[in-house]
């Protein structure tokens, strides 16, 4: 990831530097944060593996998941979600373990948040403020931080009121001591809420100029004809590494054109000699809310954009098939259900024989296994669109080898006395402008588009 380049990276000063504790924070020099989870096994999906997932969540943030509450039940408590008795239960849990703050595996409303956190004696704080926490920590573009730190705001705006100790905090502009507890009154709380709204106002502003130009990158990339490919799938599944696998020191910095707004965008030559630029996506959570992924969509995109997905899965995790899942739910809910898709297992080096699916291809990022594999694929889904040609272009036609160059690939190029030789690839649609300049007779497209 760090790899990445990160050109046109614009400051934006006042915005970023004004970064507040929203979380429970370790101090300095101690260990994780030690925290319990709640749950309500409502019997709608595997609460189990989802409480895994909340704990590695967790761990991602600098939380240690040191105990759990659980509690079977099919309708929740209005006020509280767990019940009176499995509340006072996991007040004493708390206390043992000297948790300091609480983690609902869901949504909570304001009042909810509010009603735990008092009756639980800490922090409470549910899963979606989680996963976008470390959607913000972990952004790494301007744009990725402003539109993490929005929805971030968004969601906390309407649960203002129950977020006691964690909004006194951020009120508090960083001053005033990590202990010092504000009230939480009328007017602190007005405050607040006129502080959230002006910054999301600005956000919003910010976001919207950014993603002019980002459109404005993505016209120019289409007109310039040279297909896309997104790696899309699961947090942690490997695609940046996959990203630094296939292009290694490539570094996709001659063609400003895609390379100025797009941190994370790399060109790849394949086999065929077709340019193709390799685009690295945001990983997916499972149960993100809708309105999350929508906060996430200027960025996700670029999967939307692309023409062709790979879907990367983790081969070494026993949930990848259901991460799959996950990733289609997202790529439907984007639009990109037209765009043909590719399947990687990735990590295989971490796993013995397994007997997949033959159309899944395993790879490994770190070992190299399976790339070749999966760039052969990638010619052969993308390649029906473009030819092998050579020609012989007079002096007076040398225009013409642009459209070869910035469409296409220049494999050979030779001065002679009677024009210049070209031995390249030639996007099919491109063929007609060097029809009477050819050197062999080219076989007609089996597939004319
Ligand atoms: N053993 C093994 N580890 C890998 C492989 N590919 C990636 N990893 C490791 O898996 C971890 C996650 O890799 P990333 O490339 O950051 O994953 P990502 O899909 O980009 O994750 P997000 O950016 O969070 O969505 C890193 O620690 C990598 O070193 C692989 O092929 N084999
Ligand atoms: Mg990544």
């Amino acid at each position: 990831m760090s790899e990445l380049i990160h050109l046109a990276e614009e400051p934006t000063p006042d915005l970023l530097e004004e970064e507040e504790d929203l979380f429970p924070v370790s101090p300095e020099g101690e260990g994780p944060i030690p925290v319990v989870l709640l749950a309500l096994d409502q019997g709608k999906f595997d609460a189990e593996r989802s409480l895994d997932e909340l704990a590695a969540l967790a761990e991602a943030n600098g939380m240690q998941a040191v105990a759990t509450v659980t509690q079977k039940r099919s309708t929740p408590e209005a006020a509280t979600m767990l019940g009176e008795g499995k509340v006072a239960e996991a007040r004493l849990v708390c206390l043992n373990v000297g948790a300091q703050a609480a983690i609902f595996d869901g949504e909570l409303t304001g009042s909810q948040l509010r009603n735990l956190s008092a009756a639980l004696q800490v922090e409470v704080i549910d899963r979606t403020m989680l996963i976008l926490e470390i959607f913000r920590s972990r952004a790494t573009t301007n744009e990725g931080k402003l539109q993490t730190e929005l929805a971030l705001l968004r969601y906390r705006l309407p649960r203002l009121q129950g977020l006691g100790e964690v909004l006194s905090r951020q009120g508090g502009g960083g001053g005033g001591g990590a202990g010092a507890r504000r009230g939480a009154g009328e007017t602190k709380l007005e405050l607040d809420r006129r502080h959230i709204r002006r910054r999301v106002e600005t956000l919003e502003n910010r976001l919207a100029e950014m993603e002019k130009r980002r459109g404005e990158t993505r016209r120019a990339r289409r007109k310039s004809g040279v297909p896309v490919v997104a790696l899309v799938g699961y947090t942690n599944v490997g695609k940046s590494s996959l990203m630094n696998a296939l292009c290694g020191a490539e570094i996709f910095e001659a063609d400003m054109l895609f390379a100025t707004l797009d941190p994370t965008a790399r060109r790849l030559t394949l086999p065929s000699g077709l340019n193709v630029v390799l685009v690295d996506t945001v990983g997916f959570v499972s149960r993100l809310p809708h309105h999350l992924v929508d906060a996430f969509k200027s960025t996700l995109e670029e999967a939307a954009f692309a023409d062709v997905l790979v879907r990367v899965a983790d081969a070494s995790d026993p949930a990848a098939a259901e991460q799959l899942s996950v990733t289609d739910e997202v790529l439907d809910e984007l639009g990109c259900g037209e765009i043909p898709r590719l399947t990687v297992y990735n990590k295989c080096d971490k796993v013995g024989a397994v007997p997949f699916d033959p159309s899944i291809l395993l790879t490994s990022a770190r070992t190299g296994r399976g790339l070749d594999d999966l760039v052969a694929r990638l010619d052969s889904i993308l390649s029906a669109r473009v030819r092998r040609i050579e020609v012989l272009l007079p002096y007076g036609k040398l225009a013409l080898a642009d459209i070869l160059r910035t469409r296409g690939n220049v494999l050979t190029e030779e001065y002679r006395p009677d024009g210049v030789y070209y031995a390249a690839t030639a996007r099919i649609d491109d063929l007609h402008h060097f029809e009477p300049y050819f050197l062999e007779q080219v076989p007609a497209p089996a597939d004319p588009e």
